[in-house]
């Protein structure tokens, strides 16, 4: 077994110098890519080119690894080559562990500051100040529907969606000891207790739900306390040493949260993107039908549409509609044309490349 190892083990070894050799090649154009960026203060993050790469390479990926995983290999070489130019600062909903942290690595790769922070308003606050480049909140889950606070702080910062990115939620309940014996109270943030409520039905119909202000900061209190059960993502329990009394809680296996990418940069095509928008009418018969009736003139489709009550004003609510194309793309430029000449209020949120 030996002898049949060896050679195929010499002819990887002469792969990895061919791969390392091509990665520093690499790196040194990245570098000068960043001198050329910072001749003209051009931004170092570009999504919808990181975007047009991670799909170049599914497309022409020949097997046997899986698009997935060429993909992961692929943006992390890409945030390696982009921390060459600057390391990205991006701010979430900390602390870490949670899932939004989990977002940031998903559409940055590893070579990035994460800086967690205490809630949704904070991640405005610091990427409006500049503190943080970019923020990554979640916007929303498949189970529960919209994530309000983020809705709310779109329309009243001046941050733009650069991109997005989409994330498997898996909820585990977990405590100090991995077993529920003498513990009186599940802790978890109120969207994760909302998502498990049929199960805690069932399982632990008695035992009290505290909302606390996120999954992590759970497990953080189920770490300090054997009567505590937090339910967070099973990173978060292993960074904060939990065990595991029941995997998947998660009324809907197929649970999944969306994050958008908020900061200041307005991304340019890519190909295959998606643009955000809140408009709103006054409340008359048929506004609504109306109001949107320049999507189906121009053929452009829409993809998510949600309503928020209009806290003060004129209106009685804002309309958050997702539709498909860049704003720069011809039928969806002049879609927008005339839904921002028929709405009472009209803002754009931004254009960005479609989630993989
Ligand atoms: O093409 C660029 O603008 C680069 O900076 C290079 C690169 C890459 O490594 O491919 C790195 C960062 C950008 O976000 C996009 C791509």
């Amino acid at each position: 077994m030996t002898d049949k190892l060896t050679p195929l083990r010499e002819r990887i070894d002469a792969i990895d110098a061919q791969i390392l050799d091509l990665l520093s090649q690499r790196g040194r154009i990245a570098q000068q890519v960043g001198h050329v960026k910072a001749e003209t203060d051009a931004p170092v993050f570009r999504p919808e080119r990181e975007a047009q790469v991670l799909r170049g390479v599914a497309e022409r990926n020949p097997g046997p690894l899986k698009n997935q995983d060429v993909q992961t290999i692929f943006r992390e070489v890409m945030s390696a080559c982009r921390a060459l130019e600057k390391r990205v600062t991006v701010a979430y909903l900390g602390p870490a562990g949670t899932f939004s942290e989990q977002a940031v690595y998903q559409q940055f790769g590893s070579a990035v500051e994460g800086l967690p922070c205490a809630s949704i308003d904070e991640v405005f606050r610091s990427t409006e100040a500049g503190t943080a480049d970019f923020g990554v909140v979640p916007v929303e889950n498949s189970s529960e529907g919209a994530i309000n606070r983020t809705l709310d702080l779109m329309l009243a910062t001046t941050t733009v969606i650069s991109g997005e990115v989409s994330i498997p939620v898996h909820h585990s309940l977990m405590t100090k000891t991995g077993s529920m014996e003498g513990v009186g109270v599940v802790c978890a943030h109120s969207q994760a207790l909302a998502q498990c409520q049929v199960w805690l039905n069932l399982h632990h119909p008695n035992v009290e739900r505290r909302a606390v202000a996120s999954n992590a900061e759970a497990a953080v209190m189920a770490s300090q306390d054997a009567t505590i059960a937090a339910i967070a993502s099973e990173m978060a329990g292993e960074q904060y040493g939990l065990g595991v009394v029941q995997a998947h809680i998660q009324d809907d296996p197929h649970n999944r949260t969306r994050f958008v990418v908020i900061g200041t940069l307005q991304t340019n095509p890519s190909g295959r993107d998606r643009t955000s928008l809140v408009l709103a009418v006054p409340n008359t018969a048929g506004a609504v039908y109306k109001l949107l009736a320049p999507l189906a003139t121009h053929g452009v489709s829409m993809t998510r549409f949600e309503s928020r009550p209009a806290r003060i004003g004129t209106w009685e609510y804002y309309f958050y509609v997702d539709v498909e194309g860049h704003r720069q793309d011809a039928p969806v430029a002049r879609a927008l044309e005339e839904l921002h000449h028929n709405a009472a209020f009209f803002k754009l949120l931004g254009s960005y490349p479609v989630g993989l």
